[in-house]
This record gives structure tokens, sequence and C-alpha cells, in this order.
């Protein structure tokens, strides 16, 4: 049973709605010029070109947002005020995403991660982990939620062939739960990983954004959690998008998190090796049947062997987490773009990928999409 520390103040009140309308991609390229140049240099991609950039990195993950919509409000991720909603028939259907993600396994993608905003709160979400997970070639389907809606789904997911989950849960106190996701739901999520457990999804990830001042008191707790369970929490540097008001005071650097877990356990901590595209840097404390890990976007970025792609729940490929080129794949397919068109788009895109991103504080200045429509 996992356990939680006694109760502290009451939340504050619930958020504020969300308002429908197109939500405005920082720069859009024209799929139709994309394809017209690409022709005129020889029109034709193989799916390895396609996912190969032109640092030598294959993109062998796609990162899918099933939609914008959240049943929680996390201040790091949803801006205060909301953010502008697509309207539902400018969103990916399912037979758009079956389509897209068939063309990326196709090309050598074999691994595809279910994200949102909230996966659970898709009502198809089912059929769509069913039909992804019968494309040849596709080795891991993950998804990644809050866990509120999760519990009572999950089995029939297994059954549908998710493989792979990650739940994020920031804190183990239900009133700081309140304030920082402006919703109730902090059993729930309790519920759905011991749920996951159960069910023997391992490693089973746990997903905690440590912010200065907010949650930064509980990584020992957290990392208690991995004495007896074998679950691999992860402590996440706070990063900055749109609306979520980042400041570099309140991000705990990956240094400070690992000097608080070396203080607390003087037998030391075992360093593991990273497997290649890896974001963590994954530690087990000896003893424990779990494991601990630090995603360091922030002061020790992991670009250098990235190997992940997204689409947008609006059909967007964003080719880096904090890149501003997109391209709509939802437009091309709606336009009639045939998959050699598709092809040669996605290939556009990702030879348009940076090296790296820029570096926290420009990142913080620099306009992006508030993290909900991306997805992680
Ligand atoms: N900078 C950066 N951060 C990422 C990337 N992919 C995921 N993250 C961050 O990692 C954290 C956890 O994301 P998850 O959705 O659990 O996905 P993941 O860490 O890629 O999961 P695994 O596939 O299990 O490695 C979130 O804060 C994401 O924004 C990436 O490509 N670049
Ligand atoms: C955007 S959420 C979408 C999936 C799902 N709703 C969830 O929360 O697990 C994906 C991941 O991004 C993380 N995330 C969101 N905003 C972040 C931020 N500002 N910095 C670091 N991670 C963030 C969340 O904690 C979560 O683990
Ligand atoms: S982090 Fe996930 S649960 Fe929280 S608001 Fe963003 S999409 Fe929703
Ligand atoms: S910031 Fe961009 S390039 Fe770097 S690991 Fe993330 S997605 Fe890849």
């Amino acid at each position: 049973m996992l356990r939680t520390p006694s109760k502290q103040q009451r939340a504050p009140p619930p958020g504020s709605g969300r308002q429908e309308q197109e939500q405005q991609a920082p720069s859009a390229a024209d799929w139709r010029e994309v394809v017209e140049r690409a022709r005129r240099m020889g029109g034709h991609v193989s799916g390895e070109q396609m996912l190969t950039d032109t640092f030598s990195r294959k993109h062998t993950y796609l990162r899918l947002s099933l939609t914008e919509r959240c049943n929680l409000r996390c201040t790091y991720c949803m801006p205060a005020d909301g953010a502008p909603l697509t309207p539902g028939e400018r969103l990916l259907s399912a037979d758009e995403l079956q389509r897209l993600a068939s063309l990326f396994v196709g090309a050598g993608v074999d691994k595809i991660r279910l994200t949102g905003g909230e996966p659970t709160v898709r009502k198809d979400l089912l059929e769509i982990c069913r039909s992804l997970s019968a494309l040849p070639g596709l080795r891991t389907l993950a998804m990644t939620s809050n866990g509120v809606a999760l519990k009572r789904q999950l089995p029939q997911l297994q059954e549908a062939g998710l493989n792979a989950l990650n739940i994020s849960l920031d804190t183990l106190r239900p009133d700081r739960f309140e304030a920082l996701t402006r919703r109730a739901g902090h059993g729930k999520v309790l519920a759905s990983i011991e749920e996951a457990l159960r069910l023997g999804f391992a490693p089973l990830k746990v997903n905690v954004v440590v912010m200065r001042g907010v949650n930064d008191d509980e990584i020992i707790d957290f990392s208690e959690l991995t004495r007896d369970a074998p679950l691999n929490v992860r402590f996440i540097e706070y990063m900055p998008f749109d609306g979520n008001v980042w400041s570099d005071s309140k991000m705990v650097t990956y240094k400070e998190m690992l000097a608080a877990l070396r203080d607390r356990y003087p037998q030391g901590l075992v360093r593991c090796a990273d497997p290649a595209g890896e974001v963590a840097k994954n530690f087990t404390v000896p003893g424990h049947k779990g494991s601990v890990s630090f995603i360091t976007s922030m002061t020790h970025a992991f670009c250098g062997d990235c190997n992940r792609l997204r689409v947008l729940a609006d059909g967007s490929l964003k080719v880096c987490l904090f890149g501003a080129n997109e391209v709509s794949l939802r437009d091309a397919m709606r336009e009639g773009a045939t998959d050699d068109d598709l092809r040669l788009v996605i290939s556009a895109a990702v030879d348009r990928k940076r090296a790296a991103h820029a570096g926290m504080f420009e990142l913080a200045a620099t306009q992006n999409r508030p993290m909900i429509t991306i997805g992680g």
C-alpha cells in the first residue's frame, strides 16, 4: 500500500475554463511548397532518410498527443487563464492518427507514446490502442497519464496492447495536490499507481516535476516509495513553457536533487547505464526494489542522441519539444497529400531540427506553446 504524509492546508479554488479557438502554431510551414521543393531536388525519401536528421540522429520514438483537454490544471503546464482549445473537427481523428502512425512505424519508429493533455479523457482511447498496437514493427506502445481516470481503464488498455506506462504525481500530500493541479483526485492517482503495479507494468515510472518552495521538501518521501515497490521515480527539472510562469529560481537543479538523495542515503547511489535516447539519468539505491532518476532538460540537456518526434493533437509535427518550427500534417492529409508527399514533408521538417535546444534562459524568453498542447 502506498502511504502519504498527513494533510496540510487546503487548496485555492480550481482554475478557470478555456475557450474553443484555433491554437496558433508558432511557425507553420506550408506542406505544398515543401513537397514541390523536394520534388525539384529528386523527390523521394526512404523511411530511414525520413527519420534521420542532419546530425545523423535516427528518430525511432514518436510521441502522439491525443487531446488538448485535461481533467487537471497543473500550474506548471496549463496557463492560469486556460489555453486556447483547437475546435474538435480540427483535431486528428482516430483514422488520421492511425494513418500517420502507420507511416512512421513503416519508416522505422518502434515506440509510440500517447500523451496529451490527458490521454484518458479521449473517448476512443481503447480503439486507438488496439489499432496502434497491431502495427507490425511497433514494439512499445506507451502512455503518460495523470492517473486520475486511469484505474478503471487500465486492464482493458493493457489488453489492447498498452505495454509501458508513466504516471505523473508531484506530491504525496492531498491538499498540496489540489493546489498544484487546481483539482481534486489525489487518491485516484495513488489507486492507479497501485493498479498499474498489480497489472505488472514494469518499470512503472512516476514523474515528479520538482519546484522550489512547492514540493522540493518531498524528494526523500518520493524516493522512499522505491524501497518496497518496483517504481522508477523520476524527478524532473521544471521547464519553461508559454503561460507557466517559470523562473530559474523555482527550478531545482539535478545537482541539488542528487545532493539531497546522497545526504539521505550515505550507502551511496548506484548510477545505471543509459539506453540510447534516454532522457533520464538513472540510479538505484542499494536495497531498494525500485529506482530513482533525474530528467535534466535544463541543466544537463540530452539532445545529442535525441530520438523523438512529436505529432500534436491538431496534427502539427513538432520535431523538438522546444523548437518553434511546425508543419501541419492534418492539413496535408485533408488536402490530399499522398503517403509519399507526407514522407517528404516529414523528412524536410526532420532535416530542419537543430542540434540542441537553445539553453534555459533563451527558452524562457522564446515563444512556444503551452505545454498542455505539446504533451511533454
Ligand atoms: N527536453 C526534453 N524533455 C523531454 C523529452 N521527452 C520527454 N521529455 C520530458 O520528460 C518528462 C517525462 O515525460 P514522459 O511523457 O514521461 O516521457 P519520457 O520521459 O520520454 O518517457 P520514456 O519513454 O519512458 O523515457 C516530461 O517533463 C517531458 O517533457 C525530450 O525529447 N526532450
Ligand atoms: C504534459 S503531460 C501530458 C500527460 C499527462 N496529462 C500527465 O500529466 O502525465 C506530460 C508530462 O510533462 C510533464 N510536464 C508538464 N509541464 C512540465 C514542465 N513545465 N516542466 C517539466 N515537465 C513538465 C508532466 O509532469 C508530465 O509528466
Ligand atoms: S501535466 Fe498533464 S495532468 Fe497536468 S495539466 Fe498538463 S496535461 Fe494535465
Ligand atoms: S530539447 Fe529537442 S532536441 Fe533536445 S532532447 Fe528534447 S526534443 Fe530532443
